[in-house]
């Protein structure tokens, strides 16, 4: 694998502050050198605080495209939705004029679903400029989550996007799959609190074949742009 470099805080503010100027600057980069940048972000509870600190930041915001890293199967208004944490938490002031790219459908599944949602992120800039990743406590991230049935198609396939069903946890899935993540020019894993640090730290020590690694370590192993984790503790 590449280097992963680290930077730790001592406060979950001081993180979000800090990853949101990192990612401002590598946004006004791509910018600079490509006239557009994209941007895939997680869910879950991690990214909030990160989203308020970010959405100020000047920058040209009508040229960044935002998309999510995965996405839960539900109405975009509720309460588990990722299309929801952004919308709410970072589509706000200077960075509401950054374009968007849905993940979900008004048809009952993801499986369904799918291939509207691949052609939707056809306007996703290509490679992805800076990639987001959340890490759950199983080691999933985006929504490539251990033991899914579709996991192994979504570590290989030519799509952009896959349906997942996990195993463990709520609600069908849409995620980018994992070539998409893996050829993004920057990847940021975003994590806070102790065990998720050793979690990661034990994953990134695991001497297995790749199908049995956790989906964080494969996709880390694919990367070749730059790599860094965001803690705090
Ligand atoms: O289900 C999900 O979980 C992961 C981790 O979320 P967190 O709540 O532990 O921060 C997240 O990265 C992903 O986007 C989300 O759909």
């Amino acid at each position: 694998m590449s280097s992963l470099s680290w930077h730790e805080y001592s406060s979950k503010d001081e993180l979000d502050h800090q990853l949101a100027d990192f990612i401002a600057e590598q946004l006004s980069t791509a910018i600079a050198a490509r006239g557009q940048a994209g941007i895939a972000v997680s869910g879950g509870r991690t990214p909030a605080g990160m989203f308020k600190a970010l959405r100020v930041k000047e920058l040209d915001w009508s040229k960044v495209v935002i998309t999510l890293a995965d996405e839960r199967w539900v109405a975009p208004d509720h309460a588990d939705s990722n299309e929801r944490l952004t919308r709410e938490n970072l589509l706000q002031d200077k960075a509401a004029k950054a374009t968007f790219i849905s993940q979900v459908s008004s048809v009952a599944t993801a499986h369904e679903g799918q291939k509207e949602i691949e052609a939707r992120l056809a306007a996703l800039p290509s490679p992805l400029d800076v990639l987001i990743l959340g890490m759950g406590d199983d080691g999933h991230t985006a929504s490539l989550f251990p033991n899914a049935a579709e996991l192994e198609a979504a570590c290989v396939s030519d799509a952009l996007c896959a349906a997942v069903i996990p195993p463990a946890a709520p609600h069908q899935r849409i995620t980018l799959t994992l070539p998409t993540l893996a050829k993004a020019r920057s990847v940021i894993v975003h994590i806070t609190g102790d065990s998720k640090k050793a979690l990661l730290q034990a994953a990134l020590l695991e001497q297995k074949p790749a199908t049995e690694l956790f989906p964080i370590r494969r996709v880390l192993d694919k990367c070749n742009g730059l790599k860094q984790v965001f803690w705090a503790t």
